[in-house]
């Protein structure tokens, strides 16, 4: 497996140098020069197979044999070790959970697998790796637990203050070890650019082997097509067809990871970029300009991104034709007072508790099935957290019937670790220079 960097198509490199190196210094973003169908007949038929079947074989037909047989199934084994069910709503629509595991967020996926990969491919007395991660609330919670304990590695997680849930917050602030916290006083979109620049700044790469837990890692964004096939899999054992994936959007790697799974020749109809009041690509698809602006903050946090990183992706993948963009996605926003009429309105038809990410994924559903009456489909919204995370969204009513799993209970206990930065690069290379942290 070759990759090619988006800003530049003949600048290829090695599976293992693009997770390593995350961010080609021309500050495109990695994109297999080749990215294979998978067989009809396993296409087809998917409902024979168990989620990490379906994951080994389609991490497999990417990888191609860069790691053999046994020890990229161990890895997937050991990454992808709960479930991801499709949970039926009413016939045409389906809400598909990726809340399962650890974290309690779909991030689980590509931190899980991704840190694998990385332990895997580190040599033995290799310098130690240092992994920069910025996050609008989930992606750190999961590359902490991810990497938590991981030898020679080191983790910085840069969260904006004030911006994500308190559960969320411990998740990324309780760990120790080789995890270590700093809250920005600013925006993600503050945090994601600092730590890119940091990730072309020759001082730095120079003293530390920098790495990213961000989608902008490609090796994040692999194990997120795996929950696409499952998902289609469950719905072929119901003699489902014509599938429509709604995708709560911020940094657009889910949504990516989906597109690239239908370039392996998954069937979908149709894809859904639904998104929060930071709509930056449902204006584009709807016509307007394609302008990244300041994030600004809702309720459901984990999307306030204004400059998407992945977008550059999904641009490439579709050869930069806007066209054939809007054909296949469409794109919906909604603000705080819909998403929270959608979160009880999904609780009173269906008994059923979303977070308030999943809620804009189920309006924009609604929103497309409504405007193509004639085209058969099969909806299936993403659920991408647990509820739990926002418990300060949900009416008293609501909040009651939320279970609290054991790990978000632990969390209480735990004090809060981080240390306090503006958003001034200078202070960031410093604080990366003085080498507080410890790894393991
Ligand atoms: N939604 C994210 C923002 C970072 O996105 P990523 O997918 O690039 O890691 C979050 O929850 O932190």
């Amino acid at each position: 497996m070759k990759l090619y960097s988006t800003n530049n198509k003949t600048y290829e490199v090695s599976f293992q140098e693009a997770v390593f190196n995350s961010l080609p210094q021309d500050k495109g973003l990695y994109m297999p020069v080749e990215i294979p169908r998978l067989p009809d007949d396993f296409i087809e038929n998917l409902h024979q197979f168990s989620l990490p079947e379906i994951a080994f074989r389609v991490a497999d037909n990417l990888l191609q044999g860069i790691i053999p047989s046994g020890d990229l199934k161990a890895i997937i084994d050991d990454a992808i070790n709960f479930p991801a069910p499709v949970v039926k709503l009413t016939e045409d629509q389906y809400v598909l959970e990726l809340f399962h595991g650890p974290s309690l967020a779909f991030k689980d996926f590509g931190a899980r697998f991704m840190s694998r990969v990385m332990a895997y491919f580190l040599r033995e007395g290799e310098k130690e790796l240092n992994v920069l991660v910025a996050t609008s609330g989930d992606t750190g919670g999961a590359v902490a637990l991810g990497f938590l304990g991981v030898p020679n590695t080191l983790v910085t997680i840069l969260y904006p203050k004030g911006k994500v849930s308190p559960i969320q917050e411990l998740q990324l602030t309780t760990n120790g070890q080789n995890i270590r916290a700093i809250e920005i006083d600013g925006t993600f979109d503050d945090c994601q650019a600092l730590v890119k620049q940091a990730f072309v700044d020759a001082e730095l790469n120079e003293k530390f082997r920098l790495t990213s837990a961000n989608s902008i890692n490609i090796s994040r964004l692999i194990p997120q097509t795996f929950y696409y096939f499952n998902a289609v899999a469950q719905l072929q054992r119901e003699g489902k067809k014509d599938v429509v994936f709604s995708v709560p959007s911020g940094n657009f790697g889910n949504i990516g990871a989906g597109l690239l799974a239908r370039k392996m020749g998954l069937p979908v109809k149709q894809f859904i970029a639904a998104t929060n009041a930071n709509d930056t690509v449902p204006t584009f698809l709807n016509g307007g300009i394609y302008q990244p602006k300041p994030s600004v903050a809702t309720i459901s946090n984990a999307m306030d991104v204004g400059n998407p990183s992945n977008w550059a992706r999904i641009m490439d993948l579709f050869q930069e034709d806007q066209s054939a963009i809007t054909k296949l996605v469409s794109g919906y926003s909604f603000n705080d007072e819909q998403t929270k009429d959608a979160i009880a309105e999904v609780y009173h038809l269906y008994d059923y508790v979303v977070c308030p990410h999943t809620a804009i994924a189920y309006l924009a559903l609604n929103a497309w099935q409504k405007q193509h009456p004639q085209q058969e489909n099969t909806g299936v919204f993403l659920a991408t957290a647990h509820p739990c995370k926002f418990p300060d969204v949900f009416s008293d009513e609501i909040a009651a019937d939320i279970e609290i799993p054991e790990q978000v209970l632990e969390l209480e206990e735990k004090p809060k670790q981080a240390d306090a930065l503006g958003t001034d690069y200078a202070s960031f290379k410093a604080y990366l220079l003085a080498e507080e942290g410890t790894s393991v």
